[in-house]
């Protein structure tokens, strides 16, 4: 399918009868060219020369595709998805700094944006001036700016540096600056873009209290970004998006669990065949109960058949769908020519009801991959559900401690 640009408009149209802090996008369609990256001088002379001769047949590929949004005033949208699958083009669509090829875009109201470190933050203007320049860029007077100033200021724990040229600051103190005046001048819709990485965990801490403060003044919040946590715990709704295209659009659990396992499937594909060792079974079960139960044990056993011959170290670990484990254990291995089977009871299985996946990875004594670690099986887990941590807490790992109270 491709855009039927007839019968669009290419402008995002920030008028209209929505309510402030309504975002609302219709077949929204944007194309690159495959070869805008980098060029030399002797490529451009040759398309210049194809261009002249009416040969150019530029090759043209899809950042998004059909895209339909609609997002009401106070939503808290978290948008996820793979490197490349069209998050940040669509967020610089949202602040306008980008056009769609074809289709039609609302963003209501003052738009508050942090979508790279650097954006919107002139390096030869001090802190001070940034923070009023922006501000009057919002639509605010400088009485209004003057008003959050000293918020600004101290949120981003910018002290005397604030007087200073924003090109002597560091990465971390950018990112603390655009942050802060992007949240604190009130905007309807807050924009963010990955750049929470950059800040170290307590700052991302703030960042995201000071997110779940403005979400609760009715701001609309879209956030991007990798740490999966993060958007979980700040976000109601989630769009995934996978080659341009939305996936799933839901409540943020739905689209984290399609997102997560597709990752999980994808590593599970693209897992060598080639490999010395390869993995041809693996049971995950209870010992005394129908299935694997919450403090209950647990067994996991896989066979292995393959080349190497010798000793090597196989790993298991469990994760909650991304590539980091919950927890990993390990036992060294003879490996014949006969195949091998490995066995490992967990006593206690220390996770919460929920859905899991069983890795497994065998290296050798250089700990070099003889099977990449790899999701090997999915299962689930019977039990009482993780206790609700406080608003405050990112996330709460997912690990089930036996325990007492008293008092
Ligand atoms: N200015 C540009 N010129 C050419 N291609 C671009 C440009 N910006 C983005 N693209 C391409 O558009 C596609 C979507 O990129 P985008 O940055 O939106 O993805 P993303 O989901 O934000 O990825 P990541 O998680 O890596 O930040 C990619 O194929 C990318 O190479």
């Amino acid at each position: 399918m491709s855009p039927d640009r007839t019968s669009t408009t290419l402008a995002p149209a920030r008028s209209g009868t929505l309510a402030p802090g309504t975002i609302q996008a219709e077949h929204l369609w944007k194309r690159f060219r495959a070869d805008s990256q980098r060029m030399l001088l002797r490529d451009n002379l040759g398309r210049i020369a194809r261009k002249l001769s009416g040969r150019d047949q530029a090759d043209w590929r899809w950042a998004l595709r059909d895209i339909h949004i609609h997002v009401d005033p106070g939503e808290a949208v978290g948008l996820i998805g793979s490197n490349g699958s069209g998050k940040s083009t669509l967020l610089k669509m949202l602040t306008g700094v980008m056009y769609p090829y074809a289709g039609r875009l609302q963003v209501r109201g003052r738009v508050g944006a942090l979508i790279e470190v650097r954006a919107g933050i002139h390096p030869d203007l001090t802190g001070r001036e940034n923070a009023f320049l922006y501000g009057s860029l919002l639509g605010l007077k400088r009485a209004e700016v003057a008003k959050r100033f000293d918020d600004i200021v101290d949120f981003a724990e910018l002290g005397t540096a604030i007087d200073r040229q924003v090109k002597w600051y560091s990465s971390g103190m950018q990112m603390r600056l655009g942050f802060a005046v992007a949240a604190f001048l009130e905007p309807d819709v807050l924009l963010v873009d990955e750049v929470l990485a950059v800040g170290d965990a307590l700052f991302q801490q703030k960042c995201l209290d000071r997110m779940r403060v403005v979400l609760e003044q009715g701001t609309t919040l879209v956030l991007v970004s990798h740490d999966l946590a993060s958007v979980e715990s700040i976000c109601t709704r989630g769009i995934w998006l996978e080659q341009g295209e939305i996936r799933t659009d839901g409540p943020i659990r739905q689209a984290l669990r399609g997102y997560r396992d597709s990752v999980e499937e994808e590593t599970e594909a693209r897992t060598r065949t080639d490999e010395a060792i390869r993995t041809t079974y693996v049971d995950v079960r209870g010992v005394d109960t129908a299935g694997p139960t919450t403090n209950r044990s647990m067994v996991v056993e896989a066979d292995f058949v393959g080349d190497f011959r010798g000793s090597a170290t196989v790993h298991i670990g469990v994760t909650e769908g991304t590539a980091s484990p919950v927890f990993t254990t390990r036992r060294d291995v003879r490996f014949g020519p006969s195949g091998t089977r490995v066995k490992c009871t967990l006593d206690r299985l220390p996770l919460p009801r929920g859905r899991y996946a069983l890795w497994i990875g065998v290296y050798d004594g250089d700990g070099h991959p003889l099977t990449a670690w790899h999701p090997a099986k999915q299962f689930d887990v019977a039990g009482p559900e993780l206790d609700t941590p406080p608003r405050a807490v990112v996330l709460a790992a997912p690990v089930y401690v036996d325990h007492t109270w008293e008092g």
